[in-house]
C-alpha cells in the first residue's frame, strides 16, 4: 500500500517515510540529524514514485548460467527532477539515489514573510535564479519541495518551468503538506499529480504548516 490516493493529494504510506518524518518533526532533532533525515526521505519517496508511478518491461537478459528474463523501469531516463532552493537540496539528494541519471533544475524561491500572508492566504514570492534543462514532451518532472505550505511558492514555480514545456508527467513532491497549499495547486494545475508523505491539519497565522516541522530551510542549514 505504498501510495494511497485522498481527495486532495496522494499519500506515501510507506513505513519507513512515516517514521522518518516523525524524527523530522521532532523539535529535538538538531541540524545533522534534520538534514540526513530529509535525504532519507527523499530516497525513500523516490522509490515510491517509481513503485507508484512507473512502469516495468521485460528485457532478456544472461546471467553467468544462462538466458532469462528481467524487468526494468521504463522511462528513467527521462525525467527532470527540480529543486527548489533552498530547503529542497537534501530532499532532491535523496530522490537522486532513486533518479541518478535525472536531468536537473534549480528554482531558488523565497516566501517574503516579513510581507505576511495576503487576504487570499499568499505569500510574495521572490525567485532569485532559475537553471532549467530542456523538457520534452516525454519527460516526467518531479518539483519537490518538502513543504507545501500556502502553495504559493509551488505555483510560482510551477509557472516558470511549465512556460514553454509540455511534460509527459507532472509529479508536485512534498514531505508535508497542507490544505490550503494542496488546493491552490491542484486548482492552478490540475494536470499535477501531488504526492506527499503528510496532510497536516492547518496553516497558523504565520503560513506554517501545523504540526509541521518548523522552517525546513532554517532547520537544515542552521540560519536560524
Ligand atoms: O507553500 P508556501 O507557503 O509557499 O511555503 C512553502 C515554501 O516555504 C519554504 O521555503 P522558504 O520560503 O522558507 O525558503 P527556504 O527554503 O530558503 O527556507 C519551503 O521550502 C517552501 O519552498
Ligand atoms: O511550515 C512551513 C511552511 C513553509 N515553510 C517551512 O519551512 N515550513
Ligand atoms: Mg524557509
Amino acid at each position: 500500500m505504498p501510495i494511497v490516493e485522498r481527495d486532495s493529494a496522494s499519500l506515501i504510506t510507506h513505513a519507513l517515510a512515516r517514521d522518518t518524518l516523525s524524527r523530522l518533526r521532532s523539535v529535538e532533532t538538531e541540524q545533522v540529524a534534520f538534514r540526513k533525515g530529509l535525504v532519507k526521505l527523499g530516497r525513500i519517496c523516490g522509490y515510491e514514485v517509481i513503485d507508484g508511478a512507473m512502469e516495468t518491461e521485460y528485457v532478456s537478459i544472461t546471467t553467468p548460467l544462462e538466458e532469462t528474463t528481467g524487468e526494468r523501469v521504463k522511462g528513467l531516463d527521462d525525467v527532470v527532477i527540480i529543486n527548489v532552493l533552498r530547503a529542497a537540496t537534501p530532499f532532491v539528494e535523496g530522490l537522486l539515489k532513486a533518479f541518478p541519471r535525472a536531468k536537473q533544475g534549480v528554482i531558488s524561491a523565497g516566501r517574503d514573510e516579513s510581507a505576511g500572508m495576503n487576504d487570499e492566504g499568499e505569500f510574495p514570492i521572490t525567485i532569485d535564479y532559475t537553471k532549467l534543462p530542456e523538457i520534452t514532451e516525454k519527460d516526467t518532472v518531479i518539483v519537490a519541495d518538502p513543504m507545501l505550505a500556502t502553495g504559493s511558492t509551488m505555483c510560482t514555480v510551477l509557472d516558470h518551468v511549465l512556460s514553454d514545456a509540455d511534460p509527459e508527467r507532472l509529479i508536485v513532491l512534498s514531505a508535508v503538506s497542507a490544505p490550503p497549499g494542496l488546493l491552490r495547486v491542484g486548482e492552478a494545475y490540475p494536470e499535477a499529480d501531488l504526492l506527499t508523505v503528510s496532510i497536516d491539519d492547518h496553516l497558523d497565522e504565520n503560513g506554517f504548516i501545523v504540526p509541521g516541522l518548523g522552517d525546513a530551510g532554517d532547520r537544515a542549514f542552521r540560519t536560524k
